[in-house]
């Protein structure tokens, strides 16, 4: 889902709040919190103007123009206006008591530059996405940000210069199984010059 700059709001300020606004900063959402008090960490984000904070109580009305809200009062019926005016208005709403009412689940998430790897089990063991998560940590590792960098440079240029769409896809295959991460691993792999790529497309198009 692309955030970016779009309004996002989180109402309650607590412990479950500050790991969605967590969330929500990575993807560069614009970001609203609404609760009478917040946590330290989120009074941090507050001070450097990575969010905005409304000091009070939610009230019906203050979701207008939300892209998405996270439901996370501690109360039932806070979360239950919150889940209504949402969809009054058309806006996706996550409640964080009430997975029934839910339209959109935060899943596990695990980042490597241009790679996101989303966990979920449909809200039946959030502990359990936390531990896959985890184990996908050592699985995929740093090197992924480069290996992808180099991958979008390499599919940029291809899908500008070869025509046939059955080409593109038996280059993109073969490039991806041409043992490029395990050099980026090993530390061996040097960064190709525009001219060495060009060679690689030329050669591998022929056979
Ligand atoms: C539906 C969902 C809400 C949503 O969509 O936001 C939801 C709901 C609830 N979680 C509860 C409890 C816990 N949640 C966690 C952890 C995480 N929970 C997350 C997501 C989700 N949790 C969504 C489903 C995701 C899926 O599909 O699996 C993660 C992945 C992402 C995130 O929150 O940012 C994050 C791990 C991040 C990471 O570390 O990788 C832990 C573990 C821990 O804290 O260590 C526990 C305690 C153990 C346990 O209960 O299992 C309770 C019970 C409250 C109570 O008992 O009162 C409810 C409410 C209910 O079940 O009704
Ligand atoms: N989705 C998830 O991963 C999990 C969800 N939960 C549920 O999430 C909810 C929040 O949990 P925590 O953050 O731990 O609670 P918390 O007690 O730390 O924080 C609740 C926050 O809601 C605020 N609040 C209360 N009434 C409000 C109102 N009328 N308007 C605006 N803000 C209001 C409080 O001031 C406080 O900041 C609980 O209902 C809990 O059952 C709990 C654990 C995990």
């Amino acid at each position: 889902m692309n955030c970016k700059n779009k309004i996002c709001c989180v109402v309650g300020g607590g412990s479950i709040a500050e790991r969605k606004v967590k969330g929500l900063i990575e993807s560069g959402a614009c970001i609203t919190v609404i609760s009478p008090n917040i946590t330290p960490d989120l009074q941090v984000l507050a001070d450097h103007k990575q969010l905005h904070w409304v000091n009070r109580v939610y009230r019906e009305g203050d979701l207008q123009g939300a892209f998405l809200v996270y439901a996370t009062a501690n109360q039932r019926e806070v979360n239950n206006a919150v889940a209504q005016e949402a969809r009054q208005r058309g806006i996706l709403v996550n409640v964080a008591d009430r997975l029934e009412e839910t339209d959109f689940i935060t899943p596990g998430i695990l980042r490597r530059g241009r790679l996101t790897i989303s966990v979920s089990t449909a809200g039946a063991g959030p502990a359990v996405t936390a531990d896959i998560t985890s184990a996908l940590e050592p699985l995929f590792g740093s090197e992924y940000e480069p290996y992808l960098d180099f991958m979008y440079e390499m599919r940029q240029i291809i899908k500008r210069t070869v025509s046939s769409p059955r080409q593109r896809a038996k280059l993109l295959r073969r490039l991806a199984n041409s043992g490029i991460l395990d050099q980026i691993r090993r530390h061996e792999f040097v960064a190709w010059t525009e001219k060495e790529m060009d060679l690689w497309i030329a050669q591998n198009q022929e056979e």
